[in-house]
């Protein structure tokens, strides 16, 4: 039988509360998110669910909610993996901007294709932006051509899904329990994986920030059922 997977979106970061386009900007967790986080491990505490792995993005809103969460449920030993392929969506030149600001100048229906249409990238950051990834000594060993500029949805989808294959779904076909600590964006790229929502459905789906949802899998890894812990 497939190990249970639980998806666990950080807490509130300080560009959330900022309302400011974050993608791979590592922001830090606010003290609501962090308390977000530390909420998350108490509810996993009371399934009782004892993980074998967990996975993160190399942004630190991800890791350190990841942190509190396991530190919550007495399992900070567990095994971590953080790669760059979980990392939130990149928003391209829209990162640090406000998302109010935005809807005023480019309107609420561009703004909206921008935040949850599947296919539409945002514009593009300038490759000399020294915020481009490829200034960032984090992903100084990948080739640069690897390194995005902009992500819509589906290219996201795309980068998540060849760590998916290669190094989470054979840790939960050998039944071990998985947890994932990632970002809006990225988990909602692997929701619509594992659940099939069509491309114009996704548009309506929305992940809470610090509230762990859990999948029941086949052996196939098809999901058979899955659930928000707490109130969500
Ligand atoms: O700014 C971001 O990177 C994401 C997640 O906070 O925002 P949005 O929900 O607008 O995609």
């Amino acid at each position: 039988m497939a190990g249970q997977l639980v998806l666990l979106r950080h807490g509130q970061s300080q560009w959330n509360l900022e309302n400011r386009f974050t993608g791979w900007v590592d922001v830090d967790l606010t003290d609501t998110g962090r308390d977000e986080a530390r909420r998350a491990g108490t509810l996993l505490a009371a399934e009782g669910i004892r993980f074998d792995v967990a996975f993160t993005s190399v942004l630190r809103r991800a890791i350190g909610t990841l942190w509190l969460a396991m530190e919550e449920m007495e399992q900070s030993w567990v095994d971590v993996h953080r790669h760059w392929r979980l990392n939130e969506r990149h928003y391209g030149a829209l990162q640090g901007l406000n998302k109010a600001e935005m809807a005023e100048k480019h309107g609420e229906e561009q703004v909206h294709i921008w935040r949850r249409s599947y296919a539409t990238p945002p514009p593009a950051m300038d490759p000399e932006d020294p915020g481009h990834p490829r200034h960032d000594p984090r992903y100084a060993r990948l080739d640069a051509r690897t390194l995005p500029a902009t992500e819509s949805l589906q290219l996201t989808l795309q980068r998540v899904l060849p760590y998916w294959h290669d190094a989470i779904a054979p840790r939960l076909k050998a039944g071990d329990n998985v947890l994932i600590a990632a970002h809006g964006n990225s988990l909602r790229a692997l929701v619509k994986y594992l659940d099939g929502i069509a491309d114009d459905e996704i548009t309506g789906l929305n992940i809470p920030t610090g509230v762990p949802l859990r999948y029941r899998l086949d052996d196939e890894l098809n999901a058979v059922e899955s659930d928000y812990l707490g109130d969500a």
